[in-house]
């Protein structure tokens, strides 16, 4: 049985890029930030305890853990919480972002749709499946295309509401493009109303986040909202 994850493993006290910490930053200004504290505990560790507290759920369950298919159940969640759907906890993680000088003065809106996208409901701890459209208004930075859906991936391995995952798209690419003209809309499909409770096949949710003209001006709300 696997008894950690150190291949492959970024200890949590690996380098913080300038952009991870600016955007940390602006989160925690804006009470945008995830709810977290500071438990010091490194990767390693966490992913130990997780371990630790799944194989009691898992028997708990009555489940027979020396099941061949059931033994590395704890590891597996462990890893996939530390290393995958929860990986977003950690600014570690947050991806390299490129961001470039608006030479060419582009002025008109850069809108990036359909980025699909899962990430996991805070409440019930299961699968949200999602997708993002994301805009701006170029003023000074123009930012890589594909950061865009890399900053809706890193902030969608957490657990997460929502509303809150809207905005902390929102506030990052206004911190990281210097401009408060950015929009986001999320369309998800919650698993926790799906395939639990109360149990709605066919309800999905839409969400929000509109900065600077795109929430002064009907024209440009107008122009994102449509296809
Ligand atoms: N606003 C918001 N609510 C969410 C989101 N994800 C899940 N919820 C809701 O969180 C609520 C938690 O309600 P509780 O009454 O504490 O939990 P519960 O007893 O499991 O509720 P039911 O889902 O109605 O069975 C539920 O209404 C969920 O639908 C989200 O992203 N945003
Ligand atoms: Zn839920």
């Amino acid at each position: 049985m696997k008894a950690n994850i150190a291949e492959n493993s970024t200890v949590n006290h690996a380098f913080l890029s300038d952009e991870a910490k600016q955007v940390r930053d602006a989160l925690i200004k804006s009470g945008l930030e995830t709810p977290m504290i500071d438990n010091g505990l490194t990767t390693e560790e966490k992913y130990q305890r997780i371990k630790t507290a799944f194989e009691d759920v898992v028997s708990t369950l009555g489940l027979d853990l020396t099941d061949d298919s059931l033994a590395e159940t704890p590891h597996r969640i462990a890893k996939m919480y530390v290393k995958e759907i929860f990986s977003g906890l950690d600014y570690t993680q947050f991806p390299k972002i490129t961001v470039i000088e608006n030479k060419m003065n582009v002025d008109e809106m850069v809108k990036v749709s359909d980025i699909s996208f899962t990430s996991t409901c805070e409440h019930h701890f299961v699968t949200i499946d999602g997708m993002a459209k994301v805009a701006y208004l170029p003023k000074n930075k123009i930012i890589g295309l594909s950061k865009i859906n890399r900053i809706v991936r890193f902030f969608a391995q957490r657990p997460q509401v929502q509303e809150r995952l809207t905005q902390q798209i929102l506030v990052t690419l206004q911190a990281l493009l210097e401009t408060d003209n950015v929009a986001v809309s999320i369309s998800a499909v919650h698993y926790c109303v799906k395939a639990r409770g109360v149990m709605d096949a066919s309800s999905s949710t839409q969400t929000t986040a509109l900065g600077g003209l795109f929430k002064r001006s009907d024209k440009t709300r107008g122009e994102f909202l449509a296809q």
